[in-house]
């Protein structure tokens, strides 16, 4: 079972601080989202979380981590059963037995994509390579998935799928799930609670109920914004306008 505990981590690039102490702990079953404006420090978080940054403060992890970078460029003109064999790479030997592929074929008909399996990853479009490299990560049998801006290419129906997966990993089969999204709405809707960086500092912890106010909005993201509730009272963040800017009634 998963769980991680971030203490007092701090990253450095140079003289730039990205990630300026922040501690959090997050266990099998949660879904976590970190959101916060351009530049402060998720990526960097999350790199330092998956254990691929050299950071400061402590990082302990129980469980297999799987980690889904922002970047999903493909080079290698591998097919996508390949790509998702790669997250067995564990399990594999000299030659790939029939139960192998079934499971990649499974996952990636879990998330829509079992059509394309014969195809090459670098010809697909950005989004369908969003959703290979998350069947690779999954096939990998992970405890604690980090997935940096996963749906950052997808339509909203992929967007809703995966975010509804991710959920589903998390309360039926006890994952710990560490996303960065920038939909504000997503996160208060699929996570269940949201870390808020602002300048590599946490400055909000909580469930997206307590976090998304209007002053956290203008004080963390510069907007005017008004929140609302949907019909199941989930909070609803409806932008308005950058403050200070010309339009700003
Ligand atoms: N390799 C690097 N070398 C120097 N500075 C870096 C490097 N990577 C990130 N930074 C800086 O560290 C800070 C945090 O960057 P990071 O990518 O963690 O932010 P982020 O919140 O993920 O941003 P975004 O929402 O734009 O993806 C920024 O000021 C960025 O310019």
């Amino acid at each position: 079972m998963g769980r991680i505990a971030v203490d007092s981590v701090t990253v450095r690039y140079g003289d730039r601080l990205a990630v300026d102490g922040v501690s959090f702990t997050a266990r099998a079953g949660d879904v976590v989202a970190l959101v916060g404006p351009n530049g402060s420090g998720k990526s960097s978080l999350l790199r330092a979380a998956a254990g691929l940054l050299r950071c400061g403060g402590q990082v302990r992890c129980d469980g297999r981590i799987a980690f889904l970078p922002q970047d999903n460029g493909a080079r290698a003109a591998l097919t996508v059963m390949e790509t998702v064999l790669l997250g067995r790479i564990r399990a594999l030997g000299m030659r790939v037995p029939e139960t192998e592929v079934a499971h990649a074929v499974s996952t990636l008909d879990r998330l829509g994509i079992a059509d394309l399996a014969m195809r090459l990853v670098p010809e697909l479009s950005g989004g369908q390579r969003q959703l290979v490299f998350l069947a690779q990560m999954l096939a990998s049998e992970p405890a604690i998935l980090l997935l940096d801006e996963p749906t950052s290419a997808l339509d909203l129906r992929n967007q809703l799928s995966l975010l509804s997966l991710l959920r589903g990993l998390a309360r039926g089969c006890g994952l710990l799930v560490i996303v960065v999204l920038h939909d504000l709405n997503a996160a208060a809707r699929f996570a269940d609670r949201m870390l808020v960086l602002c300048n590599g500092r946490l400055v909000a912890d909580g469930p997206g109920g307590e976090v998304l106010t209007e002053t956290m909005l203008a004080n963390v993201y510069g907007i005017r914004a008004e929140i609302g509730r949907s019909n199941e009272g989930v909070p609803l963040v409806v932008p308005i306008c950058p403050i200070g800017c010309g339009d700003d009634p």
